[in-house]
C-alpha cells in the first residue's frame, strides 16, 4: 500500500514564488522515487482537482532542449497550478520509459531521419513503456478518485480511466511550437493521436 511519507512546503517556478508543496511516497513497488508536487492543498478540498502526470525528461524539463515539449509544459502546468490549485504528480520514467542513455541513443537516430516512435523500435522498445499504475497509487494514497486530467494524450486518460480513477474533465496543454521540435509535436499528433492543434 502506498502512503505519503513525506510533505514539505517549497516554492516553485521560475521566480521561486508559486507556494506549493513536495510529498515522498513510501511502497511504491518500482522503486522509483517518483514525487507529488501539491499546490493550494487541492488535494484536501471537495471539488476533483486538477492533476498533471509528468514524465520525467531530464533534457526537456532541465535543459529547455529544443527537441521536445516537455519543458514548457512542465512550466504551464506549475503556472496553472499556482493560479488554481492542482497536483503534479512527476513521475521518474525517462523517455516514455526507456531511460535517458536509451533517449540520448534514439536521438541519434532520429538526427539520421528517423521519427521519435520509430527510433524507439529500431533499440528493441516499444512506442511507450510507460506505467502509470503508480501513479494511481498515488492519487489513492492522497485520498484522490475524481480528477480533473491535464494532457494531450489519450492512451493517459485510458489508462488511467482502466486503473479505476475517474476523469470528470480533461484539459489540454497549448502545443508548444519551437524551432527544432516541429515534427517530434506532428509525429505524436500523427501517430500518438495526442490532440493539439497547431497555431
Ligand atoms: N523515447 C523517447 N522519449 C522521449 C522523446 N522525447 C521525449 N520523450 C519522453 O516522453 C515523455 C513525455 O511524453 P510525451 O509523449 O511527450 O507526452 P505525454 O506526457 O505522453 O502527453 P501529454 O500529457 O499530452 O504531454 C518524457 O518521459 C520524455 O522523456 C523521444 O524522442 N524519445
Ligand atoms: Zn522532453
Amino acid at each position: 500500500m502506498v502512503k505519503v511519507r513525506a510533505r514539505v512546503p517549497f516554492k516553485v517556478g521560475k521566480r521561486s514564488d508559486i507556494p506549493a508543496e513536495l510529498l515522498s511516497f513510501r511502497g511504491l513497488e518500482s522503486g522509483k522515487e517518483h514525487v507529488a508536487v501539491i499546490f493550494q492543498n487541492a488535494d484536501q478540498r471537495s471539488i476533483p482537482p486538477l492533476v498533471r502526470m509528468h514524465s520525467e525528461c531530464l533534457t526537456g524539463d532541465v535543459f529547455h532542449s529544443s527537441r521536445c515539449d516537455c519543458g514548457e509544459q512542465l512550466d504551464e502546468t506549475i503556472e496553472k497550478m499556482g493560479e488554481q490549485g492542482g497536483v503534479l504528480l512527476y513521475l521518474r520514467q525517462e523517455g516514455r520509459g526507456i531511460g535517458l542513455y536509451n533517449k540520448i541513443d534514439a536521438y541519434e537516430l532520429q538526427s539520421q531521419g528517423m521519427n521519435t516512435y520509430e527510433a524507439n523500435n529500431h533499440l528493441g522498445f516499444g512506442d511507450d513503456l510507460r506505467d502509470f499504475s503508480e501513479a494511481a497509487h498515488m492519487l489513492a494514497a492522497l485520498g484522490l478518485k475524481e480528477i480533473r486530467l491535464i494532457t494531450n494524450n489519450p492512451k493517459k486518460i485510458r489508462e488511467l480511466e482502466a486503473l479505476g480513477i475517474v476523469i470528470t474533465e480533461v484539459v489540454g496543454t497549448k502545443a508548444h511550437l519551437k524551432d527544432g521540435n516541429e515534427n517530434y509535436l506532428k509525429t505524436k499528433a500523427a501517430h500518438g493521436k495526442h490532440r493539439f492543434h497547431f497555431d
